[in-house]
């Protein structure tokens, strides 16, 4: 089943139903091709020929690969009655606006009775931990008391979804009609990742932020930005009092500092060194079973123990604790809440086989993750080795694949190459670039193995009592594609599989 489509239309929000007639005055434009359509009325608005339904109003979007309107046959068949698009549909009533993708997000917002204004939404952007903060969040949130629906890349969760999206941020029909659900449900605030190509796409636009986050910035998605100080401004662009009442910003990093001293909104910031912050993290120990620390807050202090893996947790859970007490919620329950937490799908996430040694599944894509988690992996092996599969995914970043497998041979002992989700590029390729890096650190031993399956077991096979198995770059994402197939690969599952296979294992 594609998530991306089970996602989509879980729970209509049949609050929404308005005439061609009324959408055609909001957009001040006539209808194009529809003598009569007027009166007709439309039930929802949706961007994706494989997903409308009757009754629906379909956005053709130009895009990069597509024009929308290549699909209107499907679409009128479907039972679409309108088209809203930037030149006129052939076979249906149309609504000429002159950039569909701008006008998506307060279109779709506007439909929905702009359901961001009724609940209050608390945005996560930044390179890395914009899911790990968005748990935090959602788990703060709860404890309490409040009723709260998550939009992640992982799970978009609440009362009538739950569901694994294809997306870290849903285009802006999905995402109004999830808010709008959400309020009719009784949904009173909304934990959400942001990420830069949703800024940049338009698909937050007429969404209102209560407070929007920032973990960091590292050279990631320099595919799409072109340079840092793009993709620096994208994220930067969120934290105006327009788009944002309160600006929470993790001033560790470096870019958080820049941004914290140019924003024009309400702004707390969180520190795990600087005594300046707002909100500061003291007496922080890591451990094999997690970390704690102690949270210094205008409101007073709490000790947080936290049951996730690794040392960047501690800065994600701080800048997740900020978010929620810069809002006026209560200190402890939101302390309470992120201690709560138990795990994050495919994020430092422990198989467990009965194994003597310890494997862990981690979404680790980029060198400014490696580098914030070999250490404490290494750590782990208490004087055994590291063993690290690794890949990487085809259509992203290519700059990026021989310095990940630059930097794993640097920290491990063992690097095994393998495919990820090629996408439309040729996985031989891929391999060899993130091999060609890997060769570069000399100290470690480099092995190559196309079927990920296979080098699962090369791993479990070759590991020893005080080994540390880290399988690298998928985390939660279930669904590889090699070109035209698309098949299921749960990483979790496939580790455990292999362990429980391994003669001796
Ligand atoms: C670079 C990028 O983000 N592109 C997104 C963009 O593509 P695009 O504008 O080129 O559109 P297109 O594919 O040509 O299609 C044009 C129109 O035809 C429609 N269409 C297309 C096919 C079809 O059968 N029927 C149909 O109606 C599409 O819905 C779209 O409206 O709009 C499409 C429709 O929503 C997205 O699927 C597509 O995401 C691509 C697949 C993608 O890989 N996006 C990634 C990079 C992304 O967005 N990632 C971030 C997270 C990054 C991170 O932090 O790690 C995310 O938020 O997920
Ligand atoms: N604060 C952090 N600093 C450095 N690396 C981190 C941090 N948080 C998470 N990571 C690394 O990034 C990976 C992804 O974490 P997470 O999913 O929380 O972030 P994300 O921003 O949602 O990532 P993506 O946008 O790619 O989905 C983790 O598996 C970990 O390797």
């Amino acid at each position: 089943m594609n998530p991306e489509r089970s996602g989509r239309r879980t729970d209509p929000d049949p609050g929404a139903r308005l005439t061609i007639a009324r959408i055609a005055d909001h957009l001040g434009t006539p209808i194009v091709g529809g003598a009569g359509a007027g009166p007709i009325m439309v039930r929802d608005i949706d961007d994706d020929s494989r997903t409308i339904r009757p009754g629906d109003a379909y956005l053709a979007i130009p895009g990069s690969r597509w024009h929308g309107l290549d699909f209107e046959r499907e679409v009128a068949a479907a039972g679409a009655v309108l088209v809203i698009s930037d030149r006129p549909a052939s076979l249906l009533p149309t609504l000429v606006v002159d950039e569909p993708r701008r006008v998506m997000g307060p279109l779709t917002s506007w439909f929905h009775g702009n359901p961001s204004r009724d609940l209050r939404i608390f945005g996560v952007t930044g390179t890395n931990g914009k899911t790990s903060t968005t748990h935090f969040v959602d788990a703060a949130l709860t404890a309490a008391g409040e009723a709260a629906g998550l939009i992640s890349g992982a799970r978009i969760r609440g009362p009538g979804c739950d569901v694994v999206p294809a997306r870290t941020t849903p285009e802006a029909p999905m995402l109004q009609r999830t808010l709008a659900t959400f309020r009719r449900h009784g949904i009173t605030c909304c934990a959400m990742e942001v990420s830069s190509h949703a800024i940049d796409q338009g698909r937050v636009d007429g969404t209102v932020f209560r407070v929007m986050a920032f973990t960091n910035l590292s050279d990631d998605h320099l595919d799409y930005h072109d340079s840092m100080e793009s993709y620096f401004a994208t994220k930067a662009a969120m934290f105006t009092a327009d788009r944002t009442q309160v600006a929470v910003i993790d001033i560790d990093d470096e870019w958080g500092a820049r941004l914290a001293a140019g924003t024009t909104t309400e702004t707390w910031t969180c520190s795990t060194s600087r005594p300046d912050a707002d909100v500061v993290a003291t007496g922080i120990r890591t451990g094999p079973l997690g970390a704690e620390f102690t949270a210094h807050t205008p409101y007073g202090r709490a000790r947080i123990g936290l049951q996730v893996l690794g040392p960047h947790q501690v800065g994600n859970a701080l800048l997740a604790l900020t978010s929620a007490v810069a809002d006026g919620v209560d200190l402890a329950a939101a302390a309470e809440g992120i201690s709560s937490v138990t795990g994050i799908p495919g994020r430092c996430e422990p198989v467990h086989a009965g194994q003597a040694y310890r494997a862990i599944v981690d979404y680790m894509h980029n060198t400014a993750g490696q580098h914030a988690l070999f250490p404490y992996l290494r750590s782990l092996t208490e004087g055994g080795r590291l063993i690290v599969v690794i890949g990487a995914t085809g259509g992203r970043d290519p700059g990026k694949r021989e310095p990940l497998g630059e930097v794993a041979a640097r920290y491990a002992d063992v690097v095994i190459v393998t495919d990820e989700s090629p996408e439309d590029e040729d996985p031989g390729a891929i391999r060899a670039r993130v091999l060609r890096g890997a060769r570069r650190a000399a100290s470690a031993l480099v092995i190559e193995e196309s079927d990920r399956q296979a080098a699962f077991s090369i791993a479990t096979t070759m590991a020893g009592d005080h080994d540390v198995v880290v399988v690298t770059g998928r985390g939660s994402d279930t669904f590889r594609r090699y070109g035209p197939e698309t098949t299921f690969f749960d990483d979790h599952t496939e580790l455990r599989r292999a362990i429980l296979e391994t003669p001796g294992g």
